[in-house]
């Protein structure tokens, strides 16, 4: 499979070539030059499989740069009971991402699909750590080294983290938003001690983070000299490891491939839905794809109104689903790419309007009406929505969500059809926001035991201020250059 950028003016590339390498040389993200098509019978035929059997049979379509039998020991060493077993019981784990019906409303069912058992208690965790044994495998073959710039809002950051530390020839720069993640996300980041991680607070919004890495990424010689990658879902990696579990929840919740489902996605940076929509394109039958944002609603403006207006710094809100405040959603680029019949030209000058106007509108153009052939819906939750769905699942399903999970689940029900199952991807735990699960409920959340003191740990954060340059100097100053 050869890989293309969304901006055209890259050359195409293999799957390991690009798994190093993160942003395209043009500034674009990478995509498959086409999506592999799944067929029903296909589909049937992988009811039953493992998770990594699965992943093995999805993944081999994107990855035929490296041999089967490599690729089948990376996915059965990944995917585990044992590294997908946090916070629930064992004999649901084999599933790796279960899914709980929730109940019947409106005359269909409702269900969550659980992806966040893994380390670190978030969905990231599903890619990310398969993302580590990759990079392994990668650098293990090439005798290379790689520096991992990233940019959280709470939970790539622990994920990427966790699935890095003690990897040899890994070392990890994650951008944070100080101040703005909850307390037990930044514990989880900042108490690690390793020697490979460092952790640097960026006086700013999540947005401000991610375009630090995509402008150090684009300085060519630098990101050249100091072997730069990226953990982010500006990675293909991430993306692609992120469709299995659409193909999972599809598999779980339907005994026939002539049934279709929706699914709910609580969504910040658009890479999670992104992967719903590259599972839909190979052909799973996903009825529609309906993006849930918090009060930060960029999303959710553009797919009600064909009008994209990024949102500056200062008007991104910080709220209680604190991993969703984002308004610059960098896989948005992948969806527009799509949706203007992969022309790069066409989408580098979209982005370009983005970058200089601020934003695009597409509301009187043919392709707002074409939009709807890709099945994406949208909707918006707020704190108080939260508060209310926390009390309102507990209390009908005596089931605990996240505040993510609870825009997920505010959004999706208004958007229920008879008949088609709504799976609603649960993204964190209830622990890392636990501060509003409290005030939601009055009781706290279940806390696995691996973080019962990880707040009382001692933190090794820097503090730097939004500034690429200042990075770049923190990242020279820690680590040889190629030439050195
Ligand atoms: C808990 C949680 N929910 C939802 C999201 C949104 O996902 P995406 O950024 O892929 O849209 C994130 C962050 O990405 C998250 O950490
Ligand atoms: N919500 C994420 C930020 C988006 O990250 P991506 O790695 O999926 O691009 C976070 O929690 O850090």
């Amino acid at each position: 499979m050869r890989y293309q950028s969304t901006r055209g003016n890259s050359p195409q590339q293999s799957f390991l070539e690009i798994l190093l390498g993160g942003l395209a040389p043009d500034g674009g993200l990478y995509l498959p030059v086409e999506y592999p098509q799944v067929t029903k019978a296909q589909l049937d035929a992988w009811r039953g499989l493992s998770y990594a059997d699965l992943a093995y049979e999805i993944l081999s379509l994107y990855c035929d740069d490296i041999p089967e039998h490599d690729l089948r020991a990376l996915l059965r060493k990944t995917y585990t009971a044992q590294v997908y077993c946090n916070g629930r019981a064992k004999d649901d784990a084999q599933d790796i991402t279960p899914l709980h019906w929730l109940g019947e409303e409106q005359g269909t069912r409702i269900g969550l699909l659980s992806l966040s058992n893994g380390p670190t208690l978030a969905f990231k965790d599903m890619a990310m750590q398969l993302l580590g044994n990759l990079f392994e495998y990668a650098l293990q073959h090439s005798g290379q080294k790689l520096n991992i710039l990233g940019a959280t809002s709470g939970d790539t950051g622990g994920a990427a983290e966790y699935a890095m530390r003690g990897k040899d020839g890994v070392n990890v720069f994650m951008l944070s938003p100080r101040g703005k993640m909850s307390p037990f996300q930044s514990a989880q980041m900042y108490s690690l001690q390793d020697p490979n991680i460092f952790n640097l607070a960026v006086a700013g919004v999540f947005d401000d983070c991610q375009d630090i890495v995509k402008a150090v990424s684009n300085d060519h010689a630098f990101k050249a000299q100091y072997r730069i990658g990226t953990v982010n879902s500006i990675n293909w990696g991430r993306v692609v490891a992120q469709v299995i579990y659409y193909f999972q929840g599809y598999l779980l919740a339907t005994k026939s491939s002539a049934e279709k489902v929706s699914f709910t996605v609580p969504s910040g940076n658009f890479g999670n839905i992104c992967a719903g929509h590259i599972a839909r394109m190979m052909g799973l039958p996903i009825a529609h794809l309906i993006a849930a944002t918090n009060e930060n609603d960029v999303l959710d403006e553009f797919f009600r109104t064909g009008v994209y207006r990024a949102r500056k710094s200062a008007e991104t809100l910080h709220t209680s689903s604190p991993s969703m405040d984002i308004s610059k959603a960098s896989n948005f680029e992948r969806f527009i790419f799509d949706l203007v019949g992969k022309d790069g030209k066409e989408t580098a000058r979209m982005f370009k309007q983005v970058d200089e106007l601020g934003g695009f509108d597409i509301s009187k153009e043919s392709i707002f009406k074409e939009m709807a052939q890709y099945g994406f819906q949208s909707g918006r939750s707020t704190h108080q929505d939260r508060l209310d769905t926390i009390r309102n699942i507990d209390k009908q399903y005596q089931v605990m969500v996240d505040t993510h999970t609870a825009d997920g689940i505010k959004v999706a029900r208004e958007h229920l059809q008879p008949d088609i199952p709504m799976l609603v991807l649960e993204t964190a735990l209830p622990i890392k926001f636990e501060e509003t699960i409290e005030i939601a409920l009055g009781r706290p959340a279940d806390c696995p035991i691996a973080f019962k003191d990880i707040k009382l740990k001692p933190q090794r954060v820097e503090n730097i201020d939004a500034d690429a340059d200042q990075v770049k100097h923190f990242i020279a100053a820690h680590v040889p250059s190629v030439h050195s």
